[in-house]
């Protein structure tokens, strides 16, 4: 029998002025996509041995990994076990695109997340049909497990300082990879100290003495029967992090390993038997990978902070608090007008990012195709805007995430809440795949650039039109959604008019071109992510925004439900669908390894000696 559902949020549900199941509908991309997620998720999550019997938290450093790979075997298995052969590739995307099922069964992430997040990728969009062909079989069967080897312990963002080398030896045929120094040891790949085998590698080619450039390698590190490193393969954990510590992040140095030539993934560019070096008709081609995860990123945070906002409304439904008027009882927190601004933007975030992550796909799916036939003239602002929205949605997801945990007052801070946890995983994304400063100021670049074409006459690419429309500054907007948008636009301009003055003032105050944009770094990034709306119309636009928040009230608990998230994927005491938060705080609690004995041994030891005297 279920358990009884708590009485606030009963009410919460009779009140909701739309109908729940139609937003579910929408959000999934329709009814049979709804009906196909559930599908899913029934059937994975009912396999045996994907849970915890001991939760995570209370486990060590190793025993951690260890019960992760025990879990990630198990669910990989469920997943291509439940996949429904009938169904076409996109009905099989859109079942996973909303659904966080990896999510109820790793609190910190997977350690097969790299294989799935960038070293299919990375084989899909690097390697020449051949490789594609051999490769795609063994890892889409998990015959070997892979990881994207980049960023080094000296260099992260700027690529072309990366020291791995990978020399070309026309006598053998082969690729000599080595790391030089210290810093240039791989550091940081998931999955990359004890968990794959294979891994991509970003490494310096060199030819007859000649840099040719970042190119990539699939390169094999551990003996597929022993597991046991290569010779010439040195390996370790790069240590405890805040989060992601199921994801088993590890250092590879190489000294002097050999690979064979056909271990280049030679899509992009290519290399001869005999060393000729065939130049890639874009050098940035290589950095594909990268802007196809920035893509899925956006819409992952889409999905982590609808379901940090949906344990968040759900608690605030339920938690009683304080007085807002004598006698009047402890009314729901959510009755509070600041926890409706604390929470309310979080769900709209979700919503905006979610269809911003749909349009994103389809602009790469369209650059993608055209790559595909040699045309590259949308790459730059693909670039730039998956940069812009990477950096944005990340950002913003982190403080809104961190927003729904401290609006929960001490409970958030609980593991058991899942919230902290939440917390590391989307914060983690501010940094990896781009550090957000450093991709916003490539978007600013392709921001300057289209100003200065705008002030030339030429025509923009759509997403940067709004630099050509001379719009007046004396512009008076309303508080319609034109109106809104159309003042954003004319602050966005100005922002980046204003970067741009600054850059030519410092230009003229002698400076070169370099430290002029240094110096209007800051500038540069507020233009590329930052747009506000001046003093007057704040004022209107707040009276607008209160009464918003009260039409939302009566619907908070119906659009967190219209998320779907089962109690599984929440993994939270305070955001099951039954409102029991109290129950299941002293359940979880009761967990805890504390709690076998009324007295612990260190009373006897250590407290009790201390206590009187005798230590
Ligand atoms: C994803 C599928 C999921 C399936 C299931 C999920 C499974 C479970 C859930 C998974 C959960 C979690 C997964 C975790 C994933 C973690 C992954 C993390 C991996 C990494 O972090 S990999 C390493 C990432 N590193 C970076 O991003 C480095 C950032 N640095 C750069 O990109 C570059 O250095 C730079 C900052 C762009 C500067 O480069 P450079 O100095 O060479 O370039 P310039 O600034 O001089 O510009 C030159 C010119 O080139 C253009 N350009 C630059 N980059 C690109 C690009 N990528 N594409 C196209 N064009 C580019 C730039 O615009 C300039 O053009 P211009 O000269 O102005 O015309
Ligand atoms: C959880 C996690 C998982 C990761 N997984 C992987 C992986 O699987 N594979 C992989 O290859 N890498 C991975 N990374 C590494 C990640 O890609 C790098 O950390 C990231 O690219 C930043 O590089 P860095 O750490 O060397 O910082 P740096 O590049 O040293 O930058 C440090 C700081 O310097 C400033 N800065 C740097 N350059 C500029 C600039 N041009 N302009 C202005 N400011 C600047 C910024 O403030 C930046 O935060 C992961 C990282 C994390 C945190």
């Amino acid at each position: 029998m279920s358990a009884k559902v708590n009485d606030d949020l009963l009410t919460e549900r009779r009140k909701c002025e739309f109908n729940v199941e139609e937003l579910t509908n929408y959000l999934d991309g329709g009814a049979q996509a709804t009906q196909n997620r559930r599908k899913l998720e029934d059937k994975v999550l009912s396999t045996k041995g994907l849970f915890d019997e001991v939760p995570e938290e209370y486990l060590s450093h190793k025993e951690k990994y260890e019960n992760a790979v025990r879990k990630a075997v198990v669910y990989y298995k469920a997943m291509k076990e439940a996949e429904d052969p009938n169904q076409t590739e996109q009905e099989r995307a859109n079942a996973t695109y909303r659904s966080l099922l990896h999510a109820a069964v790793f609190k910190d992430n997977s350690p097969f997340s790299l294989h799935l997040a960038m070293f299919i990728p990375a084989i899909l969009g690097q390697a020449d049909e051949e490789q594609k062909k051999y490769w795609m079989k063994r890892a889409s069967k998990m015959e070997i497990i892979g990881t994207y080897a980049q960023t080094e312990l000296g260099h992260g963002t700027f690529i072309r300082g990366l020291e791995t080398t990978a020399t070309y030896d026309p006598k053998t045929e082969e690729f000599v990879l080595h790391s030089p120094t210290l810093t240039a040891y791989k550091w940081w790949p998931g999955s990359l100290a004890h968990t794959a085998n294979y891994c991509v590698v970003m490494a310096h080619l060199y030819i007859n003495g000649k840099s040719c450039g970042i190119q990539p390698f699939i390169v094999q590190f551990r003996d597929e029967e022993t597991h046991q490193p290569l010779p010439g393969i040195k390996l370790g954990e790069i240590g405890a992090k805040l989060g992601f510590n199921t994801v088993n992040n590890g250092f590879l140095g190489f000294d002097q390993h050999r690979i064979p030539r056909n271990r280049m993934l030679m899509k992009n560019a290519q290399v001869l038997k005999d060393g000729t070096f065939k130049r890639s008709p874009n050098s940035k081609l290589t950095y594909g990978t990268m802007v196809y995860v920035r893509v899925v990123i956006v819409n992952g945070m889409a999905n982590q902070l609808a379901r940090a906002v949906t344990i968040a409304v759900r608690y605030s439904a339920v938690r009683r608090q304080s007085e807002l008027k004598p006698d009047a009882g402890e009314p729901q927190i959510l009755d509070y007008v600041t926890q409706q601004h604390k929470l309310f933007i979080g769900i709209a975030s979700s919503h905006a990012f979610t269809l911003t992550a749909k349009w994103l796909t389809r602009m790469y799916q369209k650059v993608t195709a055209d790559l595909e036939k040699g045309n590259l003239d949308e790459l730059p602002e693909l670039h730039a805007i998956a940069c812009c929205l990477k950096a944005v949605t990340t950002t913003d997801t982190s403080v809104l995430v961190e927003r729904s945990r401290t609006s929960c007052g001490g409970h958030g801070y609980m593991l058991s809440s899942n919230l902290p946890q939440i917390y590391g995983l989307v914060t983690a994304a501010c940094t990896y795949e781009g550090e957000n400063t450093v991709l916003m100021l490539q978007t600013a670049r392709s921001l300057v650039k289209a100003l200065e074409q705008a002030q030339s006459g030429k025509r923009l690419s759509p997403t940067m039109s709004y630099l050509s429309e001379k719009v007046s500054s004396r512009l008076k907007w309303d508080n319609s959604i034109d109106g809104i948008v159309k003042g954003f636009r004319r602050v966005a301009y100005g922002k980046v008019e204003s970067a741009m003055r600054s850059m030519r003032k410092y230009v003229r105050s002698g400076l070169g071109p370099e430290d002029a944009w240094n110096m209007s770094s800051v500038q540069l990034v507020a233009a590329s992510e930052y747009t506000s709306i001046s003093e007057a119309d704040i004022r209107q636009l707040q009276d607008t925004y209160e009464d918003l928040l009260g039409k939302i009230r009566p619907n908070a608990v119906g659009l967190v439900d219209a998320f779907d998230f089962r109690d599984q994927i929440l993994n939270s005491t305070l955001g099951a669908y039954d409102g029991r938060v109290y129950e299941r705080l002293m359940e979880e609690a009761l967990k805890s390894p504390l709690n076998a004995e009324p007295v612990n041994q260190s009373f006897h030891k250590y407290l009790k000696p201390f206590m009187q005297g005798k230590l």
